[in-house]
């Protein structure tokens, strides 16, 4: 089977509501699945190609938008929740059973501290932000991805209206590079 770019995106990218206030997330356990309920949309839902994201089997890209942690509650069976990687920045809390993440956190001194990562593909609910752009496109490669087909994987981004990026959107870049220039000193703090 050929790999998808990811199923949200291989049938064309549907557009979300601009109204829609939220919806609730479920693991793949067939019983007992972990639930997690978003009280908002998500923003800057993107597709991502590096080797942290979860990604749906046969998918070569994680979608995966965030949320203000004030508005993201894990509503049941959060005893199944365990943290993939507690060195990585992104925190991310994964089903031990189904390997499902259903959060990203970040505790850490962070640009993006406050927002939670998270995989709308995993509520049932229409009207979630469509994704936006593709962020590390490049990374497939470090996972086995023959370098040959990138340009191919660039294009179907580009058929389906997004535009693709090695590391993160020029927006999001911006927003870490204002975080990092107010750290070292060498940006005004009141920015
Ligand atoms: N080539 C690496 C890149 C990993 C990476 O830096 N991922 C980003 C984006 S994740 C969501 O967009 C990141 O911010 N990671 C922080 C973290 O994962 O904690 C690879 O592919 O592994
Ligand atoms: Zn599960
Ligand atoms: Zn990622």
């Amino acid at each position: 089977m050929a790999p998808s770019i990811h199923p949200l995106i291989d049938n064309g990218n549907q557009k979300g509501e601009p109204n829609f206030s939220g919806g609730t997330l479920h693991c793949h356990c067939p019983t007992n699945k972990v639930e997690v309920t978003l009280s908002s949309n998500v923003l800057h839902n993107h597709a991502c190609g590096c080797s942290k994201c979860w990604k749906p089997s046969n998918a070569l890209f994680s979608v995966v938008g965030v949320i203000p942690t004030d508005k993201l509650r894990v509503t049941a069976n959060a005893h199944k929740l365990h943290i993939v990687d507690p060195s990585a920045a992104i925190q991310r809390n994964a089903c031990k059973e189904c390997g499902v993440h259903l959060f990203g956190r970040i505790e850490q001194d962070h640009a993006f501290k406050g927002l939670d990562f998270v995989h709308v593909e995993l509520s049932d609910e229409k009207g979630w932000q469509e994704p936006q752009f593709a962020a590390f496109v490049s990374s497939i490669i470090e996972q086995g991805f023959e370098p040959s087909g990138i340009e191919g994987v660039r294009e179907k981004f580009r058929e389906a209206g997004l535009q693709t990026y090695d590391v993160l959107s020029p927006a999001l870049m911006d927003v870490i590079a204002t975080y990092t220039g107010k750290k070292n000193g060498k940006l005004s703090s009141k920015l």
